[in-house]
């Protein structure tokens, strides 16, 4: 038998990766013959070592499919569905190896100064302490334990009240709710029932933009989707629908099942079941599928596969990958090298913030795959020499929906441009548009669209908690969020918030009052972005501060809870921040603070959600006045600490700029002798694209404003139109105008919506841009 084995290797040169070998011993159908391997290996350390050179030939050769690729009779995949012994499925070292080289300059970082900062107010608070003691004083301190490490300890404290009757009987629950109700004073309110927020209300009153197409979609709008669209059923008429049950099943080349053994994947979620085989023919494709369902996968398998029947004879670029932000690019090159690791396919990494240099080099052998954010992959089509997309086969875009939207718009635009039409492009998100007016600009070819969840749902295990912020509350949410992370969600939460000011003034909070977190935003270098999640991702922080660059796509493993701060600012937005959680089939939880000018948004969010994922929290008021003290108390610590930070920054700075110098002066010829770069769109028209994104986000807030004022106190009366308006649709309400020399004086009022006189003698709203 022995023998048997050995000859098998020998022979075939299969691979038998050391972490393949383990699992196949826990079978215990082939245990025996494997443990006999092992032992064989234990006896022969030379016969190991060629076996290992023999396995790296083996990954490194030309052509995947000889005859040489026999499948190993011993070979088992994991039986118990996920591998849960994968700790991450990806990692960062493809990011942290294309880093630019450091430049080492002494500077305090923001968790040096907070931390000092903690210990000087600890020392304070002893000093005052002890000298009222000698001041005879007796007043006596009682320390905590919890006291000792935290300067802003609150004390016991009452607890808060919650809502939460998880694993309560709907009747008991009933029963507490009316005791509950008898019992409420004038906040009864509060309830979310009583807020008139139910399925039915106000179908018209919810904002154009958050409606979800397919379910409003008009007669004419239909039969527009139904030329555009490829018909599905007859596209998959044929497929035995047996044949999607496994991986195993699914007609895929041996390379590729070990790679996803390798990841612990046995069977295809239900995105990955319909979009691989379709994929596989080539078809485009658009696909929409819950938040944490797999489909990065489902567009990856479906690619290695079909690489692997590339000509082998020049070597070209023929598969582009665009994502939105550098993370989620990160993110989808590690999972691809993981799935590609059997095969001879080669990835590049290509995001801004890592080394142009290396990227240049590693695009002039034109590998199989890129990965790559818009902005960086147009400076490598302009500057790099030998590098293009003329040979693209194949263009996949994660999050189409975000990258159709006008911040990304023009360079999206720019890079379809420049690939060939013949190509399969593909497209994906968990909030996935099937808007043809949208999707016209990518010239897809008839694509089969892919709409495998209830359109724009959440995740079915995510249980949805919503806080009521009253206007005169809006104070209390630094509190609350203080009370919610103290006192109950302690490990892996991620909270998101508008602005990266407050994210990062959140953070130093956090630090001056012993939670350990770290900020992940636009304002760090990609070195810090890196840290910040590697240290949420490994446990060493317990919250991850963030701004909505991680609120798409980013799977880390284990998130237990999303708080937003803010409502944030679309349904999409929403679902995509709540999918930080309950991914694979894990259960998770989000709680929200919703403010009241978020009506509109939490109709949406209940409208798309079962009644048992949503449940309401109450913060104590007590608790909230005694936390108010001590957030009083800091309140001065935090700019002391900012206020140290900026010095900091500025000593930095003058070094960096000094240490720039003496480069220029070392390297000038170099430096003046490299070719000018050429860009695609200046700094300038680079920004206002952004810009453009920031001010339709607060023309959505001076709408909802306007609709507020507008709406009597309730919030129930719809929005009052002016005598003038009446032929004034919702769909054509707005003229947007572009920023002329006419409307020039309303330069100060960009984003809002102004009235005009119009010769008719009516008023025009105007959104000013
Ligand atoms: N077939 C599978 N079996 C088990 N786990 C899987 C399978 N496919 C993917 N996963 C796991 O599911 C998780 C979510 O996958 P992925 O990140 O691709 O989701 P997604 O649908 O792209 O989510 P999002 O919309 O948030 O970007 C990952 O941790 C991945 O490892």
């Amino acid at each position: 038998m022995d023998d048997f084995v050995l000859t098998i290797e020998d022979d075939t040169e299969v691979i038998i990766p050391e972490e393949e070998s383990s699992d196949v011993n826990d079978n215990p159908q082939t245990s025996s013959s494997n443990n006999k391997k092992l032992n064989k290996k234990g006896d022969n350390k030379k016969e190991k070592k060629t076996k290992k050179e023999k396995d790296k030939k083996e990954i490194n050769k030309k052509d995947v499919n000889t005859e040489n690729d026999i499948i190993n009779p011993d070979f088992t995949f994991f039986i118990d569905g996920i591998n849960n012994s994968i700790e991450h499925p990806w990692d960062f070292s493809a990011a942290r190896a294309g880093l630019k080289p450091k430049i080492l300059v002494t500077s305090r970082t923001i968790d040096e100064i907070i931390e000092k900062k903690r210990l000087d107010t600890k020392k304070e608070k002893n000093a005052k302490a002890n000298g009222n003691n000698k001041n005879g004083n007796k007043k006596v301190i009682t320390k905590s334990k919890h006291d000792e490490d935290d300067p802003f300890a609150f004390g016991g404290g009452v607890d808060y009240v919650i809502d939460d009757e998880e694993g309560i009987s709907d009747s008991e629950q009933e029963e507490e709710n009316n005791e509950h109700k008898e019992k409420q004073d004038a906040n009864s309110e509060d309830d979310m029932n009583d807020e008139g927020i139910d399925e039915d209300d106000d179908e018209d009153d919810v904002d154009e933009d958050d409606t979800v197409s397919s379910e409003t979609d008009d007669e004419y709008e239909r039969e527009r989707k139904k030329a555009y669209f490829a018909d599905k059923s007859e596209i998959i008429q044929n497929q035995d629908l047996a044949s999607t049950e496994s991986f195993q099943t699914m007609n895929l080349s041996r390379p590729i099942l070990k790679g996803l053994s390798h990841l612990g994947f046995i069977q295809p979620t239900p995105i990955q079941k319909q979009a691989i085989p379709i994929a596989l023919m080539g078809k485009d494709i658009c696909g929409g599928a819950i938040t944490g369902s797999g489909k990065t996968i489902a567009f990856l398998v479906p690619i290695i596969e079909r690489l692997l029947y590339r000509p082998r004879q020049t070597a070209e670029v023929r598969v582009l990958i665009l994502a939105p932000t550098r993370e989620l690019a990160i993110q989808c090159h590690s999972v691809a090298s993981k799935l590609a690791a059997f095969t001879d396919i080669t990835l590049c990494l290509c995001v801004g913030g890592l080394s142009l240099k290396k990227q240049e080099t590693e695009l002039r052998v034109r590998p199989d795959i890129v990965i790559a954010t818009p902005g960086r992959l147009i400076d490598h089509v302009r500057n790099s020499v030998s590098f293009s997309l003329e040979n693209i086969e194949i263009l996949i875009i994660d999050e189409a929906d975000r990258m159709l939207e006008d911040g990304f718009a023009d360079e999206l635009n720019e890079i379809v441009k420049h690939c060939p039409k013949s190509r399969q492009t593909m497209l994906f998100s968990a909030t996935m548009t099937d808007n043809i007016d949208e999707l016209i600009r990518l010239s897809l070819n008839r694509p089969v669209k892919l709409m495998v969840d209830h359109i724009k749902a959440t995740n079915a295990k995510l249980i949805q908690e919503f806080i009521r912020i009253r206007e005169h509350q809006e104070k209390n949410r630094e509190l609350i969020l203080l009370i919610l992370c103290k006192k109950y969600f302690k490990h892996k939460v991620i909270i998101f918030f508008r602005s990266k000011m407050i994210a990062h003034e959140m953070k130093i909070i956090f630090g001056l009052f012993g939670l350990k977190a770290s900020e992940l935003h636009g304002n760090l270098s990609q070195e810090q972005r890196l840290e910040a999640l590697e240290a949420f991702r490994d446990g060493k922080v317990d919250y991850l501060l963030a701004t909505d660059l991680a609120s798409r796509g980013l799977d880390i493993k284990g998130i237990e809870t999303v708080i937003n701060y803010n409502m944030p600012q679309s349904y999409d937005h929403y679902i995509h921040r709540v999918g930080r959680t309950a991914r694979a089939g894990r259960n998770g939880r989000s709680v929200t603070l919703t403010g009241e000018e978020d009506r509109k948004l939490l109709k949406m969010v209940l409208k798309h959600s079962q009644k048992e994922q949503i449940k309401r929290r109450n913060i104590d008021t007590e608790l909230i006045k005694e936390y108010a003290e001590n957030l009083a108390g800091i309140k001065d610590k935090v700019k002391e600490v900012l206020k140290e930070e900026k010095e900091e920054k500025l000593i930095k700075q003058t070094e960096m700029e000094l240490l720039k110098g003496q480069n220029l002066i070392k390297y000038k010829e170099e430096i003046v002798n490299r070719p000018a770069r050429t860009w695609f769109q200046t700094e300038k028209e680079k920004k206002s694209s952004k810009n453009l994104s920031v001010e339709e986000y607060n023309e959505k807030f001076d709408v909802k404003k306007r609709r507020r004022d507008e709406d009597d106190e309730g919030g129930k009366k719809k929005i009052k139109r002016d005598k003038y308006a009446a032929d004034v649709t919702k769909k054509n309400a707005f003229t947007v105008v572009p920023k002329k020399k006419g409307v020039e004086k309303e330069k100060s009022k960009v984003g809002n919506v102004i009235k005009k006189k119009v010769k008719s003698g009516g008023y025009k709203s105007i959104l000013i841009m």
